[in-house]
């Protein structure tokens, strides 16, 4: 009986202060003697997820803009974790009664448990309910990082290829990186499972023709084996997983050959084991059109100047993340999730990465190597950029 008294008197007090923010973001109807305010239909609290939502609908008349004009009313009254989203007419305020964490130490340790029995983990970091939030490249093959300028992009890329590098052994997964900031991949040189780290446009190219011709041998080794995944080739026939990221895209979108091999590799990487993480400061229509950007299916939305380049994201509120929260970011997957990516810093990486070095590592495809003139040989340019694999 108690506890029905108990919830009765926080619904009408939770009630109450929902009115009061409607009142002082002048959301009302004025009348002679009184006011009408939107319709409250539901206060939902949720334990597990620490949340309080409301139900509301806007009376006839009133402008739905209001409501997101004056959000920092409804933060007034409920603090700067909330959530308001609607239409027209109906909206729903979730109140969120945790803050996310600010700052998240990188620890291997920590992500471990999260991503055990994924084949490809891609780590995300932390949402609101202090959850690991990671995924299986296998099933979300290509992510797009995007954000401005130290908005926490690389260092995301950099916890990202940490993790794959102590999950998986060189075997098992190679590693093909563009580096066209020349600043963030340095790191991994020497690291047995990186075939190769370009700086170069031309590089990236050499790099990008051998995936591709790689993606069409291992296209016509699933047909000859009649199998419709490399996980399903017969023991002596399994391929590595091979993850081309790619840090700063803008530099080279304008090449066609590039953009054409990654448009092909991102729609028939998936079942042949190649997955794609690019990452992209500055969004536009030009540079992501809709091709492409339906094929990265993943987003990772941080800080943004404007609504206009979140949206092209996909993340739309990325523009409302604090600058003095950096590696805070929009998680665009079925859903949009709030996350806090871990942070692993440069000194810290490279402490983690000795081991994994190997003696005799070699750039690949640094200096146009001849590796690149090998793929030219096996296939044609009619091969690579008119289709190949049909
Ligand atoms: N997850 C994080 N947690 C805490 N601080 C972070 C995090 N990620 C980045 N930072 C801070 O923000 C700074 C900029 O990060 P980073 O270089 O990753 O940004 P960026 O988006 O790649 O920028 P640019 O596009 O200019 O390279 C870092 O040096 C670090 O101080």
């Amino acid at each position: 009986m108690l506890s029905v008294v108990r919830n009765f008197w926080w619904h009408q007090k939770a009630k109450m202060e929902l009115r009061k923010a409607f009142e002082n973001a002048g959301l009302y109807i004025p009348l002679e003697n009184n006011k009408r305010f939107p319709k409250i239909h539901k206060i939902l609290a949720d334990e597990e997820q620490q949340t309080v939502t409301f139900i509301f609908t806007l009376l006839n008349g009133m402008d739905p803009k209001e409501v997101t004009k004056k959000e920092f009313v409804f933060k007034q009254h409920f603090g700067n974790n909330i959530e308001i989203d609607g239409d027209h007419k109906r909206f729903s305020l979730i109140v969120y009664l945790q803050a996310i964490q600010a700052e998240l130490t990188y620890k291997y340790n920590d992500i471990s448990p999260v991503i055990s029995g994924m084949k490809v983990p891609i780590v995300c970091g932390k949402d609101r309910n202090g959850n690991w939030i990671a995924f299986d490249a296998k099933t979300e093959p290509n992510t797009l990082i995007s954000g401005e300028p130290g908005s926490g992009k690389s260092t995301q890329l950099r916890s990202v290829i940490t993790t794959l590098i102590q999950y998986k052994t060189p075997e098992e997964l190679h590693l093909y990186l563009g580096d066209l900031k020349m600043s963030e991949f340095h790191l991994f040189k020497g690291i047995a499972h990186v075939q190769s780290i370009c700086i170069f446009p031309k590089e990236l190219t050499d790099m990008l023709t051998h995936v591709y011709s790689e993606m069409l041998k291992r296209s016509q080794l699933l047909n000859e084996e009649g199998v419709m995944h490399i996980d399903d080739l017969p023991p002596d026939k399994r391929v590595p997983y091979i993850v081309l990221a790619i840090d700063e895209i803008v530099m080279v979108m304008d090449n066609k050959d590039i953009k054409s091999m990654l448009i092909q590799i991102d729609s028939l990487g998936r079942a042949l084991g190649i997955y794609n993480i690019l990452s992209l400061q500055r969004p536009s229509h030009d540079i992501l059109d809709t091709k492409i950007r339906s094929l990265l299916t993943v987003r990772m939305g941080f800080r943004t100047t404007d609504l206009a380049n979140s949206r092209i994201i996909g993340t739309p509120g990325s523009e409302k993340i604090s600058r003095d929260t950096p590696g805070r970011f929009l998680l665009k997957r079925d859903e949009l999730t709030e996350i806090q990516a871990p942070y692993l810093a440069e000194k810290a990486a490279e402490k983690i990465l000795k081991t994994y070095k190997s003696s005799s590592w070699k750039n690949r495809f640094s200096g146009h190597s001849k590796a690149s003139k090998e793929n030219e040989e096996e296939f044609s340019e009619n091969d690579i950029f008119n289709g190949g694999l049909k």
